[in-house]
Order: structure tokens, then C-alpha cells, then sequence
């Protein structure tokens, strides 16, 4: 099986995570998760994931975190190892759309309200039981 190695941010602004969710015409379509992809070679977690934002969402993001949770989860296209980072976001920075057909800010204890893709859902229910300021 292929291993696919993702990076994801748990942006977090006002105590609230932004969750994301994917297109109708991707894999894992309409399931929601936390913005980012794929590592690729010569980079960290945090340089794939500075690009990544900068990419998907349209943000600079100072990604200096270390990783929040691993998870490892196996598709039917391969077995995605998911690392997470948390990163502040800055008031008055606004992500914009640009492979996410939605988004949504909820507070920890709402993120289960939301269908999660199956890697994600691990990270989801440690994030449920934390605060953040
Ligand atoms: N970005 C991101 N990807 C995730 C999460 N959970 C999860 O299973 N994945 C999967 C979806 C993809 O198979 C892969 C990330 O790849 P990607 O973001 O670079 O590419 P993509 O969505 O266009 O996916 P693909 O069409 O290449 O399969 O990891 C998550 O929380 N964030």
C-alpha cells in the first residue's frame, strides 16, 4: 500500500478551529478537514504546510508549532499518515476559497456537529475536550 504523508493546520482564531470542506469532484468528497496536503520531498511539516495555506487559502501563516497529533488511516487509494500543527490566526485575516467549497469556525466541543474524513477523526475527538483562548 502507498504511503501518503498530509500535514494539516488547526487554524484558530477566538477560540474557534476553521474546518474546511472538500469538493464534490476530489476523493473523500463533501467530508471536511483541516486545510493543507501533502508533503513533498525536501520539506518539513511546516514548510509543506506554510505553502499549502498560501496556496489553498490564500494566507501567510507563521507555522512554527510542533505537531499537535499523528494518525494513520488506510484508504482505498493508500494509507494517509495525517500530522496536524496549530496555528494562530491573526483578527482580520480572511481565507479564501479556492479548493473548499465551504468553511466553518466551531468551537472544539461543536467540531463533531461535522462529517470528518476518517483520518481526521481521531485528531477531532482530542481537540473535543480542549480550550483554547
Ligand atoms: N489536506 C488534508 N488532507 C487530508 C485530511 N484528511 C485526509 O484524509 N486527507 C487526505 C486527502 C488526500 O487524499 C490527502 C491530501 O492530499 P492533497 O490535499 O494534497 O490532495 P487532494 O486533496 O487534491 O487529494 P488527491 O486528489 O490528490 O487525492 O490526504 C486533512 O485533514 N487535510
Amino acid at each position: 500500500m502507498k504511503d501518503i504523508y498530509v500535514v494539516g493546520a488547526i487554524l484558530v482564531r477566538d477560540g474557534k478551529i476553521l474546518c474546511a470542506q472538500r469538493g464534490g469532484e476530489k476523493s473523500l468528497a463533501y467530508l471536511w478537514e483541516f486545510p493543507g496536503g501533502k508533503i513533498e520531498t525536501g520539506e518539513t511539516p511546516q514548510t509543506a504546510l506554510h505553502r499549502e495555506l498560501t496556496e489553498e487559502l490564500k494566507i501567510d501563516v507563521t507555522v512554527s508549532g510542533d505537531i499537535f497529533d499523528t494518525t494513520a488511516y488506510e484508504y482505498d487509494f493508500g494509507r494517509v499518515h495525517l500530522s496536524t500543527i496549530i496555528c494562530p490566526l491573526n483578527a482580520g485575516v480572511e481565507p479564501v476559497l479556492t479548493e473548499h467549497v465551504a468553511i466553518k469556525w466551531l468551537a472544539p466541543s461543536e467540531l463533531d456537529q461535522l462529517d470528518w474524513a476518517p483520518a481526521d477523526q481521531p485528531t477531532v475527538a482530542k481537540l473535543a475536550t480542549m480550550t483554547f483562548a
